[in-house]
């Protein structure tokens, strides 16, 4: 068999996230954000561009609700507005993605789809993901109580490798009442360019890894940022979990926290 196909990762790929484990949120009437656009064929950008005031906070519209109707440009996660991007193999990282076709600044690429599953969930995993010996972590935050497991089910989006001076970043859409994470680029990325975004703020790592992105500013160590600010973090998390949720005890505020093999997790 050719070697580069006996060496694809085992996964089962989706472009939606997997809710098997709780219950996917249906989006209320009353909650549904509706902009105040005008479709005008003159104007590209009328219909739902950057000044809808839905895509001025991040939350996508509802199809048959908004008035733009089959012109909306703001379903890029319901619609799967992907960029063209190609999986290939690294010196040393394992698989990355780059981009297929050049990409623009701000361009939506991809979704980082998974499992979403609750912080302790993702604790549990993570530990025994850990103990199986399963080198490369795929566990991000999703919001204050979730995450997103991208280890068994995922999308392209799980081979986007770390970078300490990254071309892409992550970025959180309401859609249809749920909180989704998207790679979005931070600049023009020229077609053939790996695709990187930094892993401190969002992601679950496992072991220590030694960041091998090539950056002249690089930190050393994947996570290492996140690592030397958490008790700080820990806290602003664990008094903003108490201010949001009144009725949790210290011993759950704290459970939330500690995700990762002992590491935390936290999302700013
Ligand atoms: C989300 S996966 C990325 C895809 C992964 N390269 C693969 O082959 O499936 C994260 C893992 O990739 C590796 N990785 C990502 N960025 C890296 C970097 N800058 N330096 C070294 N390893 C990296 C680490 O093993 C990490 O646990």
């Amino acid at each position: 068999m050719d070697q580069q196909i006996e060496e694809l990762p085992e996964y089962i790929h989706i472009n939606q996230n997997d809710f098997s484990y709780r219950k996917h949120k249906k989006q209320k009437e009353e909650d549904i954000a509706i902009c105040e656009c005008k479709y005008n064929a003159n104007d590209p950008d009328s219909a739902c561009g950057e000044r809808c005031l839905n895509v001025l906070t991040s939350t996508e519209c509802t199809p048959n609700y908004c008035p733009c109707g089959v012109y909306c440009k703001n379903q890029r996660f319901q619609k799967c507005a992907y960029a063209e991007t190609k999986l290939f193999k690294t010196q040393g990282r394992g698989w990355g993605l780059l981009a297929d076709k050049d990409i623009k600044a701000g361009q939506f690429i991809i979704e980082y789809c998974g499992e979403v599953i609750s912080w302790k969930e993702a604790k549990r995993r993570s530990q025994a993901y850990e103990t199986q010996g399963l080198k490369d972590a795929f566990i991000i935050s999703l919001n204050g109580s979730e995450s997103i497991d991208a280890t068994k089910k995922g999308s392209l989006a799980r081979f986007i490798n770390h970078s300490c001076q990254p071309n892409c970043e992550t970025r959180k859409w309401n859609v249809l009442g749920e909180i989704r994470v998207g790679i979005f680029a931070k600049e023009d990325i020229l077609k053939g360019t790996e695709l990187g975004y930094d892993y401190n703020f969002e992601w679950y790592g496992g072991a220590k890894v030694r960041c091998l992105c090539g950056a002249v500013s690089c930190s050393g160590f994947l996570g290492a940022k996140s690592r030397g600010f958490q008790p700080l973090k820990l806290m602003f998390r664990i008094l903003f979990d108490a201010a949001v949720d009144k009725n949790a005890s210290v011993e759950s505020l704290l459970d939330r926290q500690e995700v990762g093999g002992g590491e935390v997790g936290v999302e700013l």
